[in-house]
């Protein structure tokens, strides 16, 4: 993983805009931005988010050529990463299960991961993050048996608002993953192993 450090310096300040805003909110919520405890803080907010904004995931998306037995599905689950809601710029932590059945060429294993990190780090909702990881291994892969599921906390409903916990589960089923039948079984049974005594 790399991190961008470039922003955008309109004034020629050779300082992160971000901060500004940082320090603004500081001072609106009734906080002294000059006090010992908060003096980096502008600069430590800007640098998060341009951490996560400008997080680089790798644009390499490595295929082997493979011709895989008729009907293999392959499957990638637990793949923890962290978003941001676009609602209220808070964090939501997911678990994603992606699956696909090749199509003559099979995709790198961590290709996956970095697929699912690159939709992730961006102001996100739950259901546009799984389509869009679902669109970008379609692309890749050729194949348009493609499943994405992801299971989110969302702390904008547990730390604030309705202050509930709750487990968002949001799916893309496509192609035969969208059929009843023995791929899209193997996939539940997978994403979802407590529900089938697997675990
Ligand atoms: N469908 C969906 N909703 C989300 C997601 N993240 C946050 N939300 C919801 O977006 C909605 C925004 O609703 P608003 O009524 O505009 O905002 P709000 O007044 O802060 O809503 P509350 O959270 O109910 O207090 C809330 O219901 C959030 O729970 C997501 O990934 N998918
Ligand atoms: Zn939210």
């Amino acid at each position: 993983m790399t991190t961008s450090t470039t922003y955008p310096d309109p004034a020629g300040e050779g300082r992160d805009p971000l901060e500004d805003v940082a320090r603004q909110l500081l001072i609106a919520i009734g906080e002294n931005p000059d006090r010992d405890g908060l003096k980096q803080t502008p600069a430590r907010f800007a640098r998060w988010w341009r951490e996560f904004s400008g997080y680089d995931a790798g644009e390499v998306n490595t295929l082997f050529s493979l011709r895989t037995q008729q009907g293999q599905t392959v499957t990638v689950s637990d793949i923890h990463l962290w978003s941001l809601c676009e609602h209220h710029l808070l964090p939501f932590s997911c678990t994603v299960t992606i699956a696909y059945r090749p199509n003559g060429d099979v995709l790198g294993l961590s290709k996956f991961a970095r697929i699912a990190h690159r939709h992730a780090h961006r102001l996100q909702i739950q259901e546009r993050l799984v389509q869009d990881i679902a669109e970008e291994i379609t692309a890749v892969s050729g194949s348009p048996d493609v499943a994405v599921i992801a299971q989110g906390e969302h702390l904008c409903m547990t730390m604030r608002g309705i202050r509930t916990p709750a487990l968002m589960t949001s799916s893309v089923l496509n192609g035969v993953f969208g059929q009843d039948g023995p791929a899209r079984q193997e996939l539940m049974a997978t994403a979802f192993p407590a529900l089938s005594g697997r675990r």
